[in-house]
């Protein structure tokens, strides 16, 4: 592969609506791009991070200062394309090296159209993200980018409260998730016949999270973000999953009239992150705006019924408000960083959420238990 920087640098802007600048160089595409600036503390799954659907209008920085030095392939994603509105870095290495790398990561971005900027001083970024919280900005890529277009740019981002982003990355049609079986199929010879059926509403959904049903013998119909509750149960599902997925749980109305009838029909249902967010507005609670939210593959949560404390990754910048969960809720986790909420369970139907990412990729998989715990409750009520 090629080294990165021939040629002359194409010099690139961020802005901040603070009115911070940063100058760098571009290492995407030319033009520009706004959303939300968020920091990710992971180390490692700038490929995982850039294509899970959760950070569609948000720009990412990445805290570690090396990015790109393992290029891209075409299995590490989580979605069919890049979702991050742009992406800010310390430093991109000039050479890639990987086996299995099929592409650098700037040609990825040039090729998906997303905008990228390197040079910049991740750590100033993310100290000031975390003294005053996530920020609205732009990144004006070009040798045209001028300073006040780029601060004018950051400004105009309305800001990720109450935009309801779930119905726009969403699948426009239903599907059923082939690609797991096909791959163990072709590992280990003919696959066995799955033992329970999953409607997955797709609010964003990242490919691991369906990969981990699928592992566990699970048939995954995945249905557009707004499809009714009655275009789940015309599948006659064991189980209903609720997907992670990007921007303000609250103004979803569609997703929380469907989960909540699909609950309280008592089928099993099992939300992670939005999905988590959503069952918490069905149930009668509410959520709120973070200051800066959890992007990380390092977050202690605490299992509040055996104690144990497991790393788990995170993506979310909206949190459910544990004061305003009604009695037939149970907390099950809390985050040690900041005690936020972090799973809980209905006790009078069988569903169950996570706000953290069990499905890790990137980060830890401490928590993959709780797809066991779906099928597990699945199973039990499939014999009930
Ligand atoms: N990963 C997710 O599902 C994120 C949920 C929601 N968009 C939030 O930022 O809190």
């Amino acid at each position: 592969m090629p080294p990165f920087f021939q040629g002359q640098p194409v010099p690139a802007i961020l802005a901040l609506a603070d009115g911070s600048i940063f100058h760098g160089v571009s290492i995407g595409a030319s033009g520009q791009t706004i959303g939300e600036v968020v920091f990710n503390t992971a180390m490692t799954g700038y490929q995982e991070i850039l294509t899970d659907p959760s950070y569609n209008s948000q720009i990412v920085t990445l805290t570690y200062p090396h990015i790109g030095n393992t290029g891209v392939n075409a299995e590490d994603v989580e979605a069919s394309r890049i979702h991050a509105a742009g992406l800010i870095i310390r430093d991109l290495p000039l050479r890639v090296s990987n086996f299995r790398a099929q592409q650098s990561l700037s040609d990825y971005l040039k090729s998906q159209n997303v905008v990228g900027i390197a040079n910049i001083d991740t750590r100033r970024l993310t100290r000031l993200l975390r003294e005053k919280g996530a920020q609205n900005g732009a990144i004006l890529a070009g040798a045209d980018a001028t300073v006040e277009d780029a601060l004018a740019l950051a400004r105009s981002f309305p800001g990720l409260s109450g935009m309801d982003l779930a119905k726009v990355v969403s699948t426009k049609e239903p599907y059923v998730w082939t690609e797991t079986e096909w791959k163990l199929g072709a590992g280990v010879g003919k696959q066995e016949a799955p033992k329970f059926h999953v409607v997955a509403y797709d609010y964003g959904v990242k490919y691991n999270i369906l990969r981990m049903l699928a592992e566990r013998g699970c048939k995954i119909t995945v249905l557009p973000a707004q499809a009714s509750a009655e275009d789940a149960l015309k599948l006659n599902p064991d189980g209903i999953f609720l997907s992670n997925g990007p921007g303000d749980p609250e103004p979803c109305d569609y997703a929380i009239r469907a989960s909540q009838e699909l609950i309280e029909r008592g089928i099993p249902t099992f939300g992670i992150c939005l999905g988590h967010q959503l069952m918490a507005l069905a149930s009668g609670a509410r959520t709120l705006k973070m200051k800066f939210g959890h992007h990380g593959a390092n977050h202690p949560v605490q299992d509040l019924d055996s104690k144990r404390v497991m790393i788990t990754s995170q993506n979310h910048g909206f949190a459910v408000d544990a004061a305003t969960l009604p009695a037939n809720c149970r907390v099950t986790h809390v985050s040690l960083f900041d005690n936020s909420l972090q799973g809980f369970e209905r006790t009078d139907r069988p569903a169950f959420c996570f706000q953290g990412h069990p499905e890790a990729s990137p980060g830890p998989t401490d928590i993959a238990p709780l797809f066991d715990r779906f099928v597990a409750m699945m199973e039990k009520h499939k014999h009930a």
